[in-house]
């Protein structure tokens, strides 16, 4: 069983949430309700040898990695973070100064993002280290994954593909210049949460949105699924990062396979109609994050990818997946 498959049969396991709860299990960040404005939670777990090593991240960006792809998922539903908790399961050969470095990660997330550290837990462990972030945002017109319709424009922010070649340039000899290699390893080690985009999406009306944590084909998967609707993606219209181009050269492999399975992107991938993307459109260029069109909504199911031969490919969910490796 994969990994969503494992959480769609615990998720059978559990009680039905009451009418508080408008969008459970399933989604970037879950939508509650107990009165006034929703908000939206959501909690990511890091793990040494998972999700980074000491030789891939450093102290400090673990700690602003780790929060960052919290605040991700709030930007996902167009939210603004507010408050997170933090556990920390700590290996007995761990220095609290390394912590105190992962702190001063966190503090720069919060310094950026106006998401608070108001609590966790902190335990030892004979295994790795593991980080467990949970964060709490409001979002007055929350933006689920499931409301694509055909028609729409799909849409990606920023360049894709520079956090998994940023893994490979540290894990591997390659021939990338050492500025590309510089840059490819900021966008595995720092990715920047979309919190503001995100936001202009929801007052837009932006019809669904994910971030790209698993790459993009598995999450324009997830957004076919929710939706109901089949997503067409045109090849020569993906951004990838540049510096990905030149590695995916030297290394003599297809430059799309990164943004499409790579992953940890943390870019938001989204479908809008005409309007909706208009107005994205406009309020970006102020904030000088690029949008790219890299498709449209159709009726039917799955993802497919024209390429610029006119040969449709269709692109399984095959990106990061726990419990399954995308060359299984
Ligand atoms: N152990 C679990 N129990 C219940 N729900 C879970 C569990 N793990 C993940 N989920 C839920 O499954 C959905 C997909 O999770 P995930 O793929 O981690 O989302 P994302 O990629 O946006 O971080 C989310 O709604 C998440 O809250
Ligand atoms: C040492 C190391 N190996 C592999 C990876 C690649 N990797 C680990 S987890 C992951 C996917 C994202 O993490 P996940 O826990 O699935 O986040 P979520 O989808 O829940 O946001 C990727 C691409 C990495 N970051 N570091
Ligand atoms: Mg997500
Ligand atoms: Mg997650
Ligand atoms: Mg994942």
């Amino acid at each position: 069983m994969d990994e969503f498959g494992l959480i769609a049969a615990l998720a059978r396991r559990l009680p039905k949430p009451g009418a508080d709860v408008l969008l459970g299990i399933g989604d970037d960040a879950a939508v509650v309700r107990t009165g006034g404005a929703p908000f939206v939670v959501t909690t990511d777990t890091m793990v040494e040898g998972v999700h980074f090593l000491e030789t891939t991240l450093t102290d400090y960006n673990l700690g602003y990695k780790s929060l960052a792809v919290s605040v991700s998922d709030i930007a996902a539903m167009g939210g603004q973070p507010k408050f997170a908790v933090v556990s920390i399961a700590i290996p007995s050969g761990w220095a609290p100064e390394r912590l105190e470095r992962v702190y001063d990660g966190f503090r720069e997330v919060t310094e950026r993002f106006g998401c608070h550290v108001i609590g966790g837990d902190v335990v030892s462990t004979s295994g790795p280290l593991v980080i467990t972030t949970t964060v709490i945002g409001e979002a007055a017109n929350p933006i689920p994954r499931s409301g694509a319709r055909p028609g729409d424009i799909l849409f990606v922010t920023g360049r894709l593909g520079g956090s998994s070649a940023g893994l490979q340039v540290m894990q591997e000899a390659t021939s990338v210049s050492d500025i590309s290699k510089a840059c490819l390893i900021e966008r595995h080690q720092r990715p920047e949460p979309r919190v503001a985009i995100g936001s202009l999406c929801a007052t837009a009306g932006v019809h669904a949105l994910n971030d790209v944590s698993d790459g993009l084909a598995s999450e324009l998967n997830e957004i076919a699924a929710a939706s109901g609707v089949r997503c067409v993606i045109d090849a020569d219209k993906l951004p990838v990062l540049p510096e990905v181009v030149e590695l995916a050269r030297g290394v003599q492999r297809d430059p799309l396979s990164y943004a499409l399975y790579g992953g940890e992107d943390y870019e938001l991938v989204g479908a809008a109609s005409n309007r909706a993307f208009a107005t994205l459109l406009a309020g970006a260029s102020a904030m000088n994050v690029p949008i790219t069109r890299i498709g449209r909504v159709d009726e039917g199911d799955g993802v497919v990818m024209r390429r610029p031969d006119g040969q449709m490919e269709v692109l399984d969910p095959k990106g990061y997946n726990h419990f399954k490796r995308d060359d299984a």
